[in-house]
């Protein structure tokens, strides 16, 4: 176990590049695989830390990409790491806020610098963010589908397989059909509809429709910056309207709360700027009685294990999207990969993360490298 401070001596970005087991759909289209960066971060004495980027390819989801994450990284965010010892984590959202935005960019690195932190302290990253529980609960977030036919068989799999939430994805003229016929299936399983930002304030009537369904929560149906149209809808919806692509801080959250723009907030790591400013929202909405819950990016392993940790936080008190490793990659980069058990994922106690790096499958899906020390 170490207090001293950390210094971080070098940087190593892994550039992967992982296929899907089958694309995934949203109403801004297909993703058939995942171009990520695995973030290295060693310090004096050896020991590494790992985060993951999560931002896409492209900026359909938030205006960062995977080569914006690049940018930052390598231009701004490493040097300012270099420059001096962090004492404790938490120091780094401070460190990094002289750079606007880019949050996806500064909560990879974040992301490794905890789990650096954790592993020096000997302690897991979820004990050492302050989460208490050790099983978390899971849903799924099932894309758009060829067809309803193909939709009901996957979630009636999905429901084999225990899943606690069911979470479809929709779109304009792929909604209220599709969630009659769910419904006359399947009358009861907590479900939920994620719409992406698919429709605008004129919708309003039409979405005052989907109360009739039950649905846990309708997320994010207006636009990805809206505050203010989300708390207009809100007082016209019996559904919890649930935010996601507008929240990229607890200052947004705030905004949110106080509107009533929304009653739960699903929390991105990368897209709140990282892993401090997450505890942060947990406080703020435990203290304003507002569930939350972990979102998903497709992670790999290592982006995988930051958001099983997060959400041992106490406030997480809704199903999450983070699945086991199988639900999207043929293998991961973890050892052993995540799994789940009657829809629960325990939370692994060793130290940081507490997963090892599987290298031989890291290196099989990395497309580039680049090495980054601290000048002396
Ligand atoms: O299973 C996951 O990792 C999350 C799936 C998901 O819903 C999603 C996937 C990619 C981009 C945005 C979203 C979203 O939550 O809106
Ligand atoms: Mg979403």
């Amino acid at each position: 176990m170490s207090v001293s401070p950390i210094q971080v001596q070098q940087i190593i970005l892994h550039h992967l590049k992982m296929q899907l087991k089958s694309p995934f759909s949203t109403s801004f289209g297909t993703m058939q695989d995942k171009e990520f960066f695995v973030i290295e971060m060693i310090d004096e004495d050896g020991i590494r830390g790992y985060g993951e980027s999560v931002a896409f390819v492209s900026p359909w989801y938030t205006e960062e990409t995977v080569k914006t994450t690049e940018h930052m990284m390598v231009d701004f965010l490493i040097p300012l790491l270099f420059q001096a010892p962090i004492n404790h984590p938490d120091e780094v959202s401070a460190r990094f806020s002289v750079i606007r935005r880019n949050n996806m960019a500064k909560a990879a690195l974040e992301g490794a610098v905890w789990d650096l932190y954790a592993r020096r302290q000997n302690q897991s990253l979820a004990h050492c963010l302050g989460g208490t529980k050790r099983e978390i609960e899971v849903g799924i977030s099932i894309g758009i589908q060829p067809s309803t036919k193909d939709l009901l068989q996957v979630i009636e799999k999905s429901l084999l397989e225990g899943y606690k939430r069911i979470k479809i994805k929709i779109k304009p003229n792929h909604d209220i059909d599709v969630l009659r016929e769910v419904r006359r299936e399947f009358p009861h399983i907590p479900l939920m509809v994620d719409a992406n930002s698919a429709y605008t304030l004129e919708d309003k009537e039409y979405l005052r429709r989907f109360d009739e369904f039950k649905l846990l929560m309708i997320e994010q149906p207006l636009g990805h910056a809206d505050i203010i149209e989300h708390a207009r809808l809100q007082k016209e919806l019996q559904t919890p309207i649930c935010l996601d692509e507008s929240i990229y801080s607890l200052d947004d959250v705030r905004m949110a709360v106080e509107l009533g723009s929304c009653k739960i907030i699903n929390v991105k790591i990368g897209r709140v700027g990282g892993l401090t400013e997450t505890k942060k929202i947990n406080d703020y909405c435990k203290k304003h009685e507002i569930p939350v819950w972990c979102g998903g990016m497709l992670e790999a392993g290592i982006g995988r294990a930051h958001n099983i940790a997060v959400t041992t936080l106490d406030q997480f008190i809704l199903p999450g999207d983070t699945s086991a490793s199988n639900r999207y990659w043929q293998k991961d980069i973890i050892e052993p990969e995540v799994t789940m058990d009657h829809g629960m994922i325990k939370v692994p106690t060793g130290p940081g993360i507490g997963y090892n790096i599987n290298w031989q499958v890291l290196e099989e899906y990395r497309i580039d490298r680049r090495i980054f020390r601290r000048e002396r």
